[in-house]
């Protein structure tokens, strides 16, 4: 393995070796506290424009499986590792870590020191830009400080044409920004069948398809940043069909009934925040990734109430109209990676869809 580094925007270098492609890459860092499923997380289409930091220091020590990929490209920019784990291939279609980031011409990075990075991610004030380089010089500086990242991360990941997901259950629309396939997973067990459209759907549009339900996907990017019609159009559909966000769509579906969403100085991605179901006080581990939350204050307790709490830091994790059959959760109810226990909320979105009247 030859010798790569990661440089930051502050000016630190950090040093490794190569693994996967040997692209140079630009990204915005993150930590994930996740111990395990790697497969899901590197696929998440969430980590648009971010590389991403493993705080579990030995990862790849499983091939890739066929049947956990959450999406077909992945987006994220880079991946840094503790240790690649060795690898040996048991079958011979096996793919480890590296030969997949090789031909996904995605670059990595191990014999990093992750503590310290992760430290220095969390000391900076807001998320740090970084680049995966063979040399740190100053050429290498000037090109990262000249590098611009696009806001406009779901554009860029969600589907631009719709696409079925048939079966013979409950008629589901579900909108774009990022989906992952664990959402799709949950609602083929169900037996739903599933159109999947743009983001840029409208309200009208979704109503031709005269669905049972509409789920909003997790996606990338700060909600701020996606287009204000997704706001009327959620605004319109919550008034007509049982609607359900998750991520990205939690946060729309807050926006679009009058709260407010802040960027968080270090971004939370993992599974082991506690996350406190208030009505039943039971509690929950959920899967995560978060740069952005709801404003409890903003929240207004008219059209709203909180369902989910994040007990570490007590951020709102889940909400619900009090008017129309409509709730979202900050975190990802399929897991993937992740506990499932909450996929139960995909069973609470089919009673909603079941008790959702007349057709
Ligand atoms: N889990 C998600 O869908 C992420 C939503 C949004 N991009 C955020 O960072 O908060």
């Amino acid at each position: 393995m030859s010798a790569r580094y990661l440089i930051l925007e502050d000016g630190s270098v950090f040093s490794g070796e190569g693994f996967g492609s040997p692209a140079v890459t630009f990204g915005e860092l993150v930590f994930n506290t996740s111990m395990a499923g790697y497969q899901e997380l590197i696929t998440n289409p969430v980590y648009f424009n971010q590389i991403v930091v493993f705080t579990q220091p030995n990862v790849g020590n499983l091939a890739l499986q066929r049947n956990v990929y959450e999406t077909i490209t992945p987006s994220i920019k880079g991946v840094i590792v503790r240790n690649l784990a060795q690898f040996e291939a048991t079958g011979p279609r096996q793919v480890s870590l590296d030969q997949y980031l090789n031909q996904m011409n995605i670059p990595g990075i191990t014999n990093i020191d992750t503590r310290a990075l992760v430290h220095r991610l969390k000391v900076a004030e807001k998320p740090l830009r970084g680049s995966i380089v063979p040399v740190p010089d100053d050429h290498a500086f000037d090109q990262l400080h000249a590098t611009v990242l696009t806001n406009q991360q779901v554009a860029q990941v969600a589907t631009p044409k719709p696409y079925p997901n048939p079966d013979v259950g409950l008629t589901v629309v579900v909108i774009d920004f990022g989906l992952k396939n664990g959402i799709l997973r949950e609602l083929s067990r169900r037996k739903c069948n599933v159109t999947v459209l743009p983001y840029t759907a409208t309200a009208t549009e979704i109503l031709r398809l005269d669905p049972d339900g509409v789920v909003l996907s997790s996606g990338p990017g700060d909600p701020k940043n996606v287009k204000k019609s997704v706001l009327k159009m959620i605004q319109e559909i919550q008034t007509r069909v049982p609607l359900f966000g998750i991520g990205l769509g939690h946060e729309l579906f807050a926006m679009a009934n009058g709260a407010k969403t802040k960027q968080l100085a270090v971004e939370h991605h993992g599974m082991n925040h506690p996350i406190k179901e208030i009505i039943t006080d039971q509690i929950v581990y959920a899967s995560q990734a978060e740069g952005y939350q709801v404003e409890r204050e903003s929240v207004d307790r008219q059209r709203l109430y909180v369902t989910y709490v994040d007990l570490l830091d007590n951020s709102v994790q889940g909400l619900r109209h009090r008017q129309y059959p409509a709730f979202a959760v900050q975190f990802f109810p399929d897991g993937a990676p992740g506990p499932d226990e909450t996929n139960s909320l995909f069973d609470e979105f089919m009673e909603m869809m079941r008790q959702g009247g007349e057709r």
